[in-house]
C-alpha cells in the first residue's frame, strides 16, 4: 500500500536508472558522513601501499544512505573488480561455491542485505573470510571427500539495514565497521545541487535547499524529490527550480515541511488517538496501520525516531511532545510531565 511512496527510503522502480547515473564513483565526491569517510579513507590509503587487499568491511545504516555507493566507491579507490549479491539471492552452497571460487585477487565482493544470508552460509563464509580458503564437500554418504579450496585474497563488503541480526561470529569478521548516519540539510543540499548538474536540471540555492529540508535525511528521498519537482518546473514553471516553485510541487505531492506524508501522519495521529499516545507494541500498530512491521521498523521510523517524533522503550513505541505539537494536538497533562 505504501510501497510507492514518494518519501519512502526504500528504492522505488523508478529509481534504479537514475541511481546509476547519479551515484557519486569516487570518495571525494561522496558528500558527508565524515567520519566513515575518514575511517575509509585511511585504511584504503594503507592497505594500498602496502599493496594488499582491504581488510573486510561492514556498511549499515537505514536504507537510501548510500552503503551500495560506498562499496563500489572501495572498488574504484583500490582499482580491483566489483561484483555483487545479496544475502536472500545465495539459495544453497553451490551458489557460494562458484562465486568463492570465481574470486580474483584483491576484488571487491559486496553481499547486500547479510543478515539474511542464511545461517550455514554464514558459516560457510567464515573460513573463507578467515583463511581465504573454502571447504568444500565431494559425493555424500562414506564416500564423501572433503578438499580445502584455496581462495584468492579478496575484500568483503557487506551492507544490512539490521546489524543487530548479525551473528557475532559474523560481525567479528569485520575490520573495518562503518556506520551511515542521516544526512544534514546542508549536505542535501549539496547532492541536490550535483544531482541536478548532473541532470542538467536548473536550480537556485533556495530550491535546492527546500528539496533538502524535505528529504527525511536521505539522499535516495532528495533525488527522487529532484525529479519530481524537475518535471513539475518544466510544465508549471518555465524549468527553473526556485523556492517557489519547489514549495508548490511538494505541496502538491503532499510532502510537508517535515518530509513527513500521509502515512507518517497517519502512524503519529494512530500512536496518539488510538493507543493515547503510547506505549503500543510494533505488532499492534503495523497491524493498526496495515503495513509490515518489518518496514515500519527498518524504513519508516527510523528518521521518526531520529528527528525526535517517536521514541521506541521496552514497553513499545511512543509519541513525543514534537509529535503532538506537529499534529496540532493537545499532549495529556499527566504525560507532558514524563517526556
Ligand atoms: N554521500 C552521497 N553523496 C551523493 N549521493 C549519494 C550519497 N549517498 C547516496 N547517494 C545517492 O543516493 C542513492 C542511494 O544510495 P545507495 O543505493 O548507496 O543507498 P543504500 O544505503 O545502499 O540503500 P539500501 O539500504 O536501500 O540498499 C545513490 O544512488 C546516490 O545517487
Ligand atoms: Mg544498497
Amino acid at each position: 500500500m505504501s510501497d510507492d511512496r514518494i518519501v519512502s527510503a526504500a528504492p522505488l522502480d523508478e529509481d534504479s536508472l537514475f541511481e546509476l547515473k547519479l551515484r557519486p564513483t569516487r570518495l571525494a565526491e561522496f558528500i558527508g558522513q565524515s567520519k566513515a569517510k575518514e575511517q575509509l579513507a585511511i585504511a584504503l590509503e594503507a592497505a594500498k601501499s602496502r599493496g594488499e587487499a582491504l581488510d573486510h568491511v561492514l556498511l549499515f545504516g537505514p536504507p537510501g544512505l548510500g552503503k551500495t555507493t560506498l562499496a563500489t566507491i572501495i572498488a574504484n579507490e583500490m582499482g580491483v573488480g566489483f561484483q555483487q549479491t545479496s544475502g536472500p539471492a545465495l539459495m544453497i552452497q553451490g551458489d557460494l561455491t562458484a562465486i568463492l571460487s570465481n574470486i580474483k585477487d584483491k576484488q571487491v565482493l559486496f553481499l547486500d542485505e547479510v543478515h539474511r544470508l542464511q545461517p550455514v552460509l554464514q558459516e560457510k563464509l567464515y573460513t573463507a573470510l578467515e583463511d581465504y580458503s573454502l571447504d568444500i564437500m565431494i559425493g555424500s554418504g562414506p564416500a564423501a571427500r572433503t578438499f580445502v579450496l584455496d581462495i584468492k585474497p579478496f575484500t568483503f563488503v557487506a551492507a544490512t539495514t539490521r546489524p543487530g541480526l548479525l551473528s557475532s561470529p559474523m560481525r567479528a569478521r569485520f575490520g573495518i565497521l562503518l556506520r551511515l548516519e542521516f544526512y544534514t540539510d546542508d549536505e542535501l543540499r549539496f547532492i541536490v545541487e550535483r544531482s541536478a548538474e548532473v541532470l542538467g536540471v536548473p536550480i537556485d540555492r533556495d530550491g535546492a535547499a527546500e528539496i533538502a529540508m524535505r528529504s527525511r535525511g536521505t539522499p535516495r528521498i532528495a533525488n527522487r524529490l529532484l525529479r519530481r519537482v524537475r518535471d513539475y518546473a518544466q510544465v508549471r514553471a518555465a524549468g527553473v527550480i526556485d523556492r517557489e516553485t519547489a514549495n508548490a510541487a511538494l505541496e502538491m505531492l503532499e510532502v510537508d515541511a517535515h518530509g513527513f506524508d500521509e502515512l507518517d501522519r497517519r502512524l503519529l495521529r494512530t500512536i496518539i488517538e488510538k493507543y493515547d499516545g503510547g506505549p503500543v507494541g510494533l505488532n499492534t500498530l503495523a497491524a493498526a496501520l496495515a503495513e509490515e512491521q518489518d518496514a515500519l521498523e527498518e524504513v519508516y521510523e527510523p528518521f521518526l525516531i531520529q528527528i525526535g517524533f517517536l521514541d521506541r522503550t521496552p514497553r513499545g513505541r511512543v509519541a513525543t511532545r514534537l509529535a503532538y505539537e506537529h499534529l496540532g494536538l493537545e499532549m495529556p497533562r499527566k504525560m507532558s510531565l514524563f517526556s
